[in-house]
């Protein structure tokens, strides 16, 4: 196992960039500490393939270091880096037997049978492969498939680290959580470095104890799934985390805070002296609708808004309302009713996040 950590990392596929607009990777630092189960989130086409190609070595990068345990394994190929990975599709031998699948790796690595024969007894078992060890890998299903791609990285003992490129994606949605629960259990038990990517954020906040999100080719956050959820450092983390994601909302600088729509949102001193720093009009303010209080009468503090609409979700509802010009979700209590046509809200100032070009304006950086 490894300790992986990406250096000045950049990567672009134009053999002559030009712009930041050119690279699939922008400049990144970063670690993924040995024994950790982390998810690499992000949408489609954000470089999370091209970085998992990179740390396992199919993929050269243009610019920096991927350094395994403080080695520089730039050069090495992925045999060499002794990484293991699960792509879309399984990577099976569909003419050789289960048994013969798991132990490939092993009989390369010259192992003697009788300890390769234990070897892949243990994995089968944990993958629950054991009754189809004799048989034809040809004619398993998807997911059977996907256990062995998933097995033939677990039998080596010497793997720096198991990355898995949306692993899920042919498996059947019922057996989706099942696998899921399956990698999580075989990482507490084998202590592996494993890198989970999906675009998936259920997938992600179950599998992994730590997620990266990704956007246009930068990491904008790494933290725990509450973390992403309760302080999201970047405008992206907060609309692509939660459902629905965070409400934001462009705005102006105001007397002690700021205001859209002759709206006055009042912001904390040292906020609003920490905003007056920057200089960039970019200035967003982001609520999550789990946060916004709704109350059914008028208050000193609460601005009045239009119910527009109200979607039931069994133990939860989400209101949303009109407010100035903006929309605005908010989370119900399943119990909590709805207001007619008038609702007012209130946004407490712990959850109002200030964000200046789309990164989080943070009171503790103070
Ligand atoms: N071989 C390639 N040649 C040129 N550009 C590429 C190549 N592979 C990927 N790209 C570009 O690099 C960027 C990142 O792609 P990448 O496949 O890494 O993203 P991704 O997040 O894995 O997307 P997806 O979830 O769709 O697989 C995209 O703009 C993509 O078009």
């Amino acid at each position: 196992m490894a300790e992986i950590h990406l250096k000045s990392l950049a990567h672009s596929y134009s053999a002559s960039p030009q712009s930041p607009a050119d690279y699939a990777i922008r400049e990144m630092d970063h670690i993924w500490h040995q024994g950790g189960a982390y998810a690499l989130l992000g949408p489609s086409g954000c470089g999370k393939s091209t970085l998992l190609n990179i740390i396992s070595g199919l993929l050269q990068p243009s610019d920096g270091d991927i350094l395994f345990d403080g080695v520089r394994v730039n050069e090495l190929s992925p045999k060499e880096r002794n990484i293991a990975q699960v792509f879309q599709f399984p990577v099976i031998y569909d003419s050789m037997s289960v048994y013969d699948n798991l132990a490939f790796p092993l009989r390369n690595a010259k192992m003697p049978e009788a300890k390769i024969k234990a070897k892949v007894s243990e994995v089968a078992d944990i993958l629950e492969l054991t009754p189809l060890l004799k048989n034809k890998a040809k004619n398993l299903t998807a997911d059977e498939k996907q256990k062995i791609s998933m097995g033939r990285g677990l039998v080596r003992d010497d793997v720096s680290a198991i990355l898995f490129d949306e692993p899920l994606t042919v498996i059947d949605p019922h057996l989706k959580w099942k696998l899921r629960r399956k990698l999580k259990q075989i990482h507490e038990q084998f202590n592996l470095t494993m890198v989970y990517v999906t675009h998936d954020q259920l997938e992600a906040s179950t599998f992994a104890d730590k997620i990266a999100v990704m956007y246009g080719g930068q990491i904008v956050q790494f933290g725990t799934p509450r973390e992403l959820f309760e302080s999201p450092n970047h405008t992206f983390v907060g609309f692509f985390i939660g459902s629905p994601g965070m409400n934001l909302i462009e705005v102006d600088r105001a007397d002690g805070g700021v205001s859209f729509d002759g709206i006055h949102l009042p912001l904390s001193d040292t906020l609003t002296r920490f905003l007056s720093d920057h200089p960039s009009d970019n200035i967003k303010v982001g609520i999550r609708p789990e946060f916004v209080h709704v109350w059914d009468e008028a208050s000193e503090e609460a601005l009045q808004c239009d119910v527009t609409a109200c979607e039931d979700l069994g133990t939860y509802k989400i209101l949303t309302m009109r407010l100035g010009g903006q929309e605005i979700k908010a989370r119900l209590d399943e119990d909590q009713p709805i207001p007619n046509g008038k609702a007012y809200v209130s946004f407490p100032q712990q959850w109002l996040k200030v964000y200046v070009d789309e990164f989080l304006l943070e009171e503790d950086a103070l």
